[in-house]
């Protein structure tokens, strides 16, 4: 996401990656024990951790909306006029410069919006298929075996393979619908009273949507808790897409999140191709029954897994080799037009 919305890719050991990533951890906590003030909106006039956690929920915005703002003015300065944009904020900004009534300060807040609300959403997702993966070997078997036949071993599986890997895509419906990682939506209110199967929900009421129980309801899946990635194909084996569009973890309505495309898409990048070319074992030092933590997202506490290579590093360093070339690329251009 870091070099969608402003061009930076990271090594795992690289400083700024570290502290996005610590920001990102604070965020959750952070997060997870302000929501009692959404429930009890009374409770903010007491002195109490939850006003703690709500000053420093605001001192992290500050904080990361100062990070992106800083990625902003790099930008604005090398963006040269009639040059293709090399990622979001070169889009916004090139967009706010045709359409001035967009004001510039929107360009960092709204990147800040997209950054932030991808990266504990897509880092939980993540964390969430590497545990079906280790908790299923079957199915992951079952994946390798689709990946395999589809797109063969002499290349790296691509977005363009989806429509061919159904059983893959069950798979990730599956992990969302399973998971329910985040188990109820960012809070709204109502604006009006309003009724709702003859129940009336009075004005000024904070709404939550229980995501969970939607996808945990027996009433529209059989055996909820079983983890069963077939449940989404049809007798040909083909995706059931009014199954699929009725697992709901991006939320509804006017507010429903804007990145579901774009996650999807991520989430079976990274599923198909770390399928393709590793194997997954839990480790068995550990203990297999998980613990968990419950924020705005339920997030597994830390593991460990045994990963193996299914065949040689070509292919991995080949698509490396290509990021660097790219990078590399992007970074010269960054310093010829500063
Ligand atoms: C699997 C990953 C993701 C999940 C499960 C997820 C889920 C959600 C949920 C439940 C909401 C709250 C909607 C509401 O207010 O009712 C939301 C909002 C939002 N999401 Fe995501 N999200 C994910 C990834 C992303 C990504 C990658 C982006 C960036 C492109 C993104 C951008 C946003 C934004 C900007 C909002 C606020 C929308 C608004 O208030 O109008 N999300 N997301």
């Amino acid at each position: 996401m870091s070099a969608l919305c402003f061009g930076r890719r990271y090594s795992h050991g690289d400083g700024e990656f570290l502290r996005l990533v610590g920001r990102n951890e604070q965020f959750g906590r952070a997060v997870g024990a302000g929501s009692l003030v959404d429930a009890l909106p009374w409770l903010q006039r007491f002195p109490s951790p939850v006003r703690a956690a709500y000053r420093a929920f605001r001192d992290l915005n500050r904080d990361f909306y100062g990070f992106v703002r800083g990625k902003f003015l790099q930008h604005q300065r090398s963006l040269r006029p009639g040059a293709a944009p090399r990622d979001m904020m070169d889009a916004f900004i090139r967009l706010q410069r045709e359409q001035p009534r967009l004001q510039l300060e929107h360009v960092p807040a709204t990147v800040t919006d997209i950054f932030g609300a991808s990266q504990d959403t897509l880092s939980t997702a993540l964390q969430w298929l590497l545990i079906f993966l280790i908790r299923y070997p079957n199915v992951q078997a079952k994946m390798q075996e689709e990946v395999d036949r589809i797109v063969g071993r002499d290349r790296l599986p691509c977005a363009e393979d989806q429509p061919h890997l159904p059983y893959i895509t069950a798979f990730l419906y599956e992990s969302m619908r399973f998971s329910s990682f985040v188990p109820v939506t960012i809070p709204h209110a109502t604006t009006t009273n309003t009724f709702i199967m003859g129940y009336l929900i009075p004005k000024d009421t904070v709404i939550f949507i229980n995501q969970w129980s939607v996808n945990h309801d027996p009433a529209k899946w059989s055996n909820p808790e079983d983890f069963d990635p077939t449940r989404f194909l049809d007798e040909n084996g083909f995706i059931n897409k009014d199954l699929t569009s009725s697992v709901m973890i991006f939320s509804l309505g006017k507010r429903r999140c804007i990145g579901e495309e774009l996650s999807k898409v991520q989430l079976f990048l990274f599923t198909s191709i770390l399928v393709h070319q590793c194997n997954f074992i839990a480790n068995p030092n550990e203990d297999p029954k998980m613990d968990f933590t419950y924020g705005l997202t339920i997030k597994p506490k830390p593991f460990t897994l045994n990963v193996t290579l299914r065949d040689t590093m070509d292919l991995l360093d080949q698509a490396v080799q290509r990021l660097q070339a790219e990078k590399a690329a992007s970074e010269n251009q960054l310093s010829a037009n500063a």
